[in-house]
């Protein structure tokens, strides 16, 4: 009998909206599926790969640029021949897109693979239901992203009230009457909504793009991109934090910053902490480094956001290296922002 073909679903959402959250989740609440990943990160360290490394089944990660146009649609079947062989039993490849991806552009590479092993499994995007208003005013593509998506997460609905939330909900499924939108708390979703998309080729005529819709728009090159005037940068450090510096610079965020995140490690009293730091516009949270960690004691940060001055947004953190001994109480500084 011929082997079933590994749908391939694309995730994508702004940046910090929760797909790395939601990889983690369908990583924990597998069902016995065995899952392949590929993570794109748009900083030059890969911290959403080390975030969901030693959970997954196989993996095959790419920074330093956004999937949707770093590569081209043979790099992309590169990276999927890796995951979906002959031998490969892998049930469901899941694709993360950058934060600043166009999921058009990502449909497009997956549907034009000449490898045969896997099928188009849809779009999940996820949406942020705080921050959505205010990213939409900054990129009205929101909507079409929106318009395309065969399943939307509604996120962080513990960050809106109800009527938000209901509004929110509602524009949704106006914008995509087809997709079913699901309100999720730290992208908890059943993992069957995204593992039971039946066999796709393409996206279903009429009610998204075509294969030539996809195809067509991309060699027009005339449209701007999500991740156009975005800048990346990358702090590293072998000395530690002073905790107190670090939660300063991330509540008085340097100008344009809009995502931060990676390992630090902050010393205070006797004590030397590692944490994942991450935020995501004004939101920031600390949390336990996790399995991924693979550089105890180093700092390695990215900074996300739109025209940054690089060197001076580096002098600032810079400046947050402890240069002398720091007293213990400068941690609660940080305790502000660990979860309960
Ligand atoms: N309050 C709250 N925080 C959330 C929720 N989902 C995710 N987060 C937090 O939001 C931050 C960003 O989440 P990620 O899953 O890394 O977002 P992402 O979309 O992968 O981010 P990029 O890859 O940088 O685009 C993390 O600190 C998460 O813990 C949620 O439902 N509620």
């Amino acid at each position: 009998m011929a082997k079933r073909k590994i749908p391939v679903v694309v995730v994508a959402g702004f940046l910090g909206s929760g797909k790395t959250t939601l990889l983690n989740h369908l990583l924990r609440n597998t069902r016995g599926a065995r899952i392949g990943v590929i993570v794109n990160d748009f900083g030059s360290v890969n911290i959403d790969s080390m975030m969901v490394a030693g959970q997954v089944d196989s993996m095959v990660s790419l920074s330093n640029g956004c999937l949707c146009c770093a590569i081209d649609v043979s790099d992309m079947d590169a990276m999927l021949d890796k995951l979906a062989h002959p031998k490969s039993d892998l049930d469901v490849i899941v694709v993360e897109a950058s934060g600043l991806a166009e999921p058009r552009n990502m449909i497009r590479l997956v549907v034009s693979s000449e490898n045969e092993h896997i099928t188009y499994g849809g779009l999940v995007l996820v949406v942020d239901a705080y921050e959505f208003d205010t990213t939409r005013e900054r990129h009205p593509e929101l909507d079409q992203h929106v318009a395309m998506a065969d399943l939307i997460l509604l996120n962080k609905t513990d960050r809106v009230d109800t009527d938000t939330h209901d509004d929110l909900l509602g524009r949704l499924c106006g914008l995509n009457a087809r997709a079913a939108v699901v309100s999720t708390d730290h992208s908890r979703v059943d993992p069957g909504l995204l593992f039971d998309f039946s066999e796709r080729a393409e996206p279903r005529p009429g009610e998204q793009l075509t294969l030539d819709d996809l195809l067509r728009e991309h060699d027009e090159h005339d449209h701007r991109h999500l991740h156009d005037g975005y800048d990346s940068i990358t702090f590293e450090s072998d000395a530690p934090l002073h905790p107190r510096a670090l939660v300063d610079l991330l509540e008085n965020q340097p100008a344009g910053v809009f995502r931060i995140k990676g390992y630090v490690t902050v010393t205070a009293g006797l004590r030397s902490t590692r944490y994942l730091v991450q935020t995501v516009g004004d939101h920031i949270r600390f949390e336990p480094p996790g399995r991924g960690d693979d550089a105890p004691g180093t700092t390695r940060l990215v900074v996300i956001g739109a025209d940054l001055d690089s060197d001076a947004v580096r002098e600032q953190l810079g400046r947050c290296v402890a240069d002398e001994p720091v007293s213990a109480d400068a941690m609660y500084a940080v305790h502000r922002f660990t979860p309960r």
